[in-house]
């Protein structure tokens, strides 16, 4: 295959990352934006003493990082360029807080929480040398004894031999009032109607891109939890992937 220099460059430096263990069982949780997967994953790795990985802080991480950079981003193969040399890592918070994320020697856990860095992640998803980009790092984070992955292609493209795949969804209007009080939480005031028409939107974009779009695996397990309170969810898939685990010889 003939790659663009920038594009080999940058496939030359993701090859430099390290490599997984294809080995350890992965649980891949997807779904659209509010749908509950983030609060999902971390508690279930919790539970399971598992990695986590959330693949959508990788695409936020890289649009801040590029906007912060000045880079275009509409430039696809410099906004990849990005994502290949990004200096990041996660780090676990106290229980029930979510993942810390540092960006060089920067916390930028909040920042890249904001609903505008989300739109801005969904715009450069599109792009397949992002996606490309960052596969090898996304596949980096299976080790033993095991990891949970959550995002829009985890059961799809990025782990498409995962032990365990769930779904997870709720209705547009659920998941914004969700996100609704979640900004509120964190300071940020957005309106309900604006907040229902940008999740709408970012669903759109993420269902109808070209690349690796969201959608159910084959063999996911699809959850509505736009009526399941948290806990219950936890417990209904912790105890799919557990009773199949202790089955195991
Ligand atoms: N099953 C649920 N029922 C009610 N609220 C939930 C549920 N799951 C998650 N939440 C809350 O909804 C908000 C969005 O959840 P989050 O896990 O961040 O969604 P996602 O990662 O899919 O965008 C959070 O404030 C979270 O506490
Ligand atoms: N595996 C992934 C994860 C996220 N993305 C893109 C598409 C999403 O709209 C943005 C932000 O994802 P993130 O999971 O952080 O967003 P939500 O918490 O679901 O609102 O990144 C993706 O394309 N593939």
């Amino acid at each position: 295959m003939i790659q663009a220099p920038d594009q080999q460059a940058a496939s030359e430096r993701a090859s430099n990352l390290p490599v997984g263990n294809p080995t350890a069982p992965v649980v891949t949780i997807d779904g659209p934006s509010g749908s509950g997967k983030g609060t999902l994953a971390v508690s279930l790795a919790r539970r399971l003493n598992w990695r986590v990985l959330d693949s959508g802080a990788l695409y936020r991480i890289t649009a801040l990082s590029a906007s912060k950079q000045g880079v275009d981003l509409g430039h696809a193969a410099a906004v990849a360029n990005i994502a290949t040399t990004l200096d990041v890592s996660f780090l676990a918070g106290d229980q029930g807080q979510p993942l810390r994320v540092i960006l060089g020697q920067q916390d930028i856990t909040s920042e890249i929480r904001t609903e505008a860095c989300g739109a801005m992640a969904s715009t450069i998803a599109v792009y397949p040398e992002v996606r490309l980009a960052l596969l090898q790092r996304q596949r980096a984070f299976q080790e033993a004894p095991g990891l949970v992955a959550d995002g829009r292609d985890m059961g799809t493209v990025v782990f498409p031999n995962a032990q365990f795949k769930f779904y997870v969804t709720a209705s547009a209007e659920v998941r914004a009032q969700r996100r609704y009080q979640q900004l509120k939480q964190q300071g940020e005031i957005v309106r309900l109607p604006h907040l229902l028409r940008e999740i709408q939107k970012r669903d759109e974009r993420d269902t109808q891109r070209a690349e690796a779009p969201l959608l159910p695996a084959e063999d996911a397990l699809v959850i509505d939890t736009s009526e399941l309170p948290a806990l219950q969810v936890l417990d209904y898939v912790a105890e799919i992937v557990e009773k199949t685990l202790n089955q195991k010889p």
